[in-house]
């Protein structure tokens, strides 16, 4: 790969007339912060970002507990060969204490607390009797092997103690940690909620997919698209519509909406029926950018009076679907309080060779083979085994500055999807 020097970032610095994707990122991560925390059900908090540490209100185990289907002795008396009495018979969720004198065993099942007598547990399989299934203890029990002093007894606090932390704020919580917070008993915890995203997407016309175009329409696909990627980045959407070129429509849907973000796509241009540009730019705190960025160059951000933060993405469906990884998805992931908003990175090699643009990060869908990053053809043939749009699986990063990126390069991707959050 050709590199020419880096130019350096300069914040809100202009090269070309543009802004960098860096510059642009900062400004949006900038304006969001985490939603304020709520108290929920621990059932409803999968995929949510926990707000607070959860400590745990006892030590773990409880009590000491048999590890083992089995018999409690006092090691003493369970020599090799011993012939014990059994006094008691304890399944998992007794509260019984039972004392032990000398000769004497308790039959206790996995779980269930070790009498304060018992020293060791000696499992069912060690014993004479072994492990055939009856209701109640024999009378007497036949030690095969003494025990190791404390053998199959978890103590109590020796997983954790009292008050310690179970789940650290920030933790994005999934399985295993809704499973820790319970046994550190808590059924309501702190999160940040999942940010409510209302999706517009403008343009006269675009008409549904199920109708036949006329000449100049094309199916609407961005807020298809746009709203399943917001579910997959774990927000809701809380609104979606089309809004053909008007000013006083696109207005009165704007007024309607309850969100915390709103995305729209197309009129973020320059051209006259841009009206996405001309209703929002300046409105609240949006601005309208050129960002170095291809293809994703015309650019609207800022937080609308309410504090919902607007996104104006351009029309095209690559640069919308673009410019909601590069910078929608991460502000909405800092909506929901992770402290890792963006995605992460890695390195692959470049599966073909192609150009770059010389004063703009190029991003393009990719279909990852193993270590191997295939770019999407701009006009993917059918033949099978062509990766297409739809197969598209990462993006290649090219910064600014390449030119030409050969086959066999490494160059930066960007792995998509990766599990959805909810
Ligand atoms: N004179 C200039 N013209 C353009 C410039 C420029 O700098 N000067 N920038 C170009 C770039 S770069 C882009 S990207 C596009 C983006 O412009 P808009 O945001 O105004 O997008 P539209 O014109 O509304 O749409 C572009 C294209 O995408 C189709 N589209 C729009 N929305 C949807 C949708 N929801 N589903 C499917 N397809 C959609 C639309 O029909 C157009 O074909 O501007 C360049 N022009
Ligand atoms: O932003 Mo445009 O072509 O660069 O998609």
């Amino acid at each position: 790969m050709s590199r020419s020097p880096a130019p350096s970032a300069v914040p809100s610095s202009r090269t070309h007339g543009m802004i960098s994707v860096e510059d642009h990122q900062e400004r949006i991560l900038g304006a969001a912060a985490p939603l304020p925390a709520v108290r929920i059900p621990l059932h409803d908090a999968f995929g949510l970002v926990l707000a607070e540490d959860v400590r745990r209100r006892w030590a773990l185990p409880l009590f000491d507990n048999s590890a083992m289907d089995g018999y409690a002795v006092r090691r003493a008396d369970a020599v090799d060969g011993a012939r014990l009495r059994v006094v008691a018979d304890l399944p998992a969720g007794s509260s019984d204490e039972p004392a032990l004198g000398p000769g004497e065993a308790a039959r206790i099942m996995t779980g269930a607390p070790v009498p304060a007598d018992a020293d060791a547990v000696v499992p069912l399989e060690e014993t004479e009797e072994g492990t055939a299934v009856s209701s109640t203890p024999p009378s007497h029990v036949t030690v095969q092997r003494q025990p190791r002093p404390g053998a199959h007894i978890r103590r109590a606090g020796e997983d954790a103690a009292v008050d310690s932390v179970a789940v650290t704020a920030g933790t994005l919580l999934g399985p295993w940690h809704l499973s820790a917070i319970a046994s550190a008993g808590h059924a309501h915890i702190a999160v940040h909620p999942r940010p409510r995203v209302a999706v517009i997407s403008t343009g006269s016309e675009l008409v549904s997919p199920d109708a036949e175009p006329l000449r100049g329409q094309i199916p609407e696909s961005n807020s298809v698209h746009l709203a399943a990627a917001v579910r997959e980045a774990g927000a809701d959407v809380v609104f979606a519509a089309i809004v053909p070129d008007d000013e006083a429509a696109l207005r009165r849907t704007l007024e309607s909406i309850e969100a915390d973000a709103v995305i729209l796509s197309g009129g973020a241009s320059v051209g006259s029926f841009d009206v996405v540009k001309a209703v929002l730019n300046g409105m609240g705190g949006v601005r309208f950018d050129a960002v170095a960025v291809r293809p994703g160059k015309p650019q609207g951000f800022g937080p609308l009076d309410d504090g919902t933060l607007a996104f104006c993405l351009p029309g095209n469906p690559v640069a919308a679907a673009v410019s909601f990884e590069l910078f929608v998805r991460p502000a909405l992931r800092a909506l929901a309080g992770s402290p890792q908003a963006r995605r992460p990175h890695r390195t692959a090699v470049a599966g073909s060779a192609w150009h770059s643009p010389r004063h703009r990060v190029q991003v393009l869908p990719a279909v990852l083979d193993g270590d191997t990053a295939h770019p999407v053809p701009r006009h993917a043939a059918s033949a099978p085994g062509t990766p297409t749009l739809a197969g598209t699986d990462a993006l290649i990063v090219v910064p600014a500055g390449v030119e030409e990126v050969h086959g066999g390069d490494a160059v930066t991707v960007l792995p998509l999807g990766g599990g959805a959050l909810r």
